[in-house]
C-alpha cells in the first residue's frame, strides 16, 4: 500500500521549457550582479564555495566563479551551489510576479485526491528546497506549499543514486515499499526501484523505449490504490 508520494518536477509536475526558456534565463542574465552585490552574505558565501569545491579551484576568484556558473548553467549541471544560488536569484522573478511556477492542469487535482486519500505528499527535485518552496508557493495555481510534509534536494544525495532513495525513505520514516516515485528521467526511477520504491515514469513528450518503469502521460492515469 501506498503511503506517499515524492514527485520530481522537471518534466514531471512541470514543464521543462518553463524551467529551460524561463528559469534559467532569468538567473543567468542576473547572475553577474547578484554574486558581485552579495558574495559577503553568508548563504551566498557558502554557495560560492561550494562551486569552489566542485570545480577543484579553492582560490577561485568571484569572476572565475561567475564564468564556471555560466557553463553550469549552459550544460544543465545539477551542481549543489549553481542550484542553491538560482533558488535566491529567481526569488525577486516570483515576488514581482515576473511568472508563476508552471504547474501541468493534471497535477493539483491527483494532489488533492491523493491528499484525501491519506498519502503523504513530498518533493524531489535537483531545485534547491527554497527554489522548490518558491515553484510551489508562486505557482501557476497559487500557493500550494501546504499539501507538502516535506521537501528534499541534492543534500540528501544525487538523484541517480540509490542510497539518496534510501535516505529519503529514512527521513519520511516509512519503507521503501511503501513510498512510490514520480519522475521523468528513468535513470533517477532506476535509482529509486533499486532502492525498493515502486515508481511511475511521466511521459509528458517523447516516449522513452529504454525504460522499464511503468509510464503515463499524466498524473490523472496515476492510481496508487491499485499499486
Ligand atoms: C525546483 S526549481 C527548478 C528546477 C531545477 O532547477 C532543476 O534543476 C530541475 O531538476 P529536477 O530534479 O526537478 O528535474
Ligand atoms: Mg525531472
Amino acid at each position: 500500500m501506498i503511503r506517499a508520494i515524492v514527485t520530481d518536477i522537471e518534466g514531471t509536475t512541470s514543464d521543462i521549457q518553463f524551467v529551460h526558456q524561463v528559469l534559467f534565463p532569468y538567473a543567468r542574465q542576473r547572475l553577474a550582479a547578484y554574486v558581485r552585490e552579495n558574495h559577503t552574505d553568508e548563504n551566498v558565501a557558502a554557495a560560492l564555495n561550494a562551486v569552489r569545491a566542485e570545480s577543484a579551484a579553492p582560490q577561485a576568484t568571484l569572476e572565475e566563479l561567475i564564468t564556471t556558473l555560466k557553463n553550469y548553467i549552459d550544460e544543465d549541471r545539477k551542481s549543489p551551489g549553481l542550484k542553491a544560488l538560482q533558488g535566491m536569484i529567481w526569488r525577486a522573478g516570483y515576488v514581482e510576479g515576473q511568472f508563476t511556477g508552471h504547474l501541468y492542469p493534471d497535477v493539483l487535482p491527483a494532489f488533492a485526491r491523493w491528499q484525501q486519500q491519506g498519502i503523504g505528499l513530498y518533493v524531489y527535485s535537483s531545485g534547491s528546497v527554497a527554489a522548490q518552496k518558491l515553484l510551489f508557493g508562486y505557482s501557476d495555481e497559487g500557493d500550494l506549499t501546504s499539501l507538502f510534509s516535506g521537501y528534499f534536494d541534492t543534500g540528501v544525495g544525487a538523484k541517480r543514486e540509490a542510497q539518496s532513495y534510501r535516505s529519503i525513505a529514512e527521513k519520511i520514516g516509512l519503507a521503501p515499499a511503501s513510498l512510490l516515485f514520480l519522475s521523468d528521467i528513468h535513470q533517477e526511477l532506476d535509482a529509486a526501484a533499486d532502492a525498493g520504491w515502486h515508481t511511475v515514469q511521466l511521459i509528458r513528450g517523447a516516449a522513452d523505449n529504454a525504460s522499464r518503469h511503468h509510464q503515463v502521460n499524466d498524473f490523472s492515469q496515476i492510481k496508487p490504490e491499485s499499486i
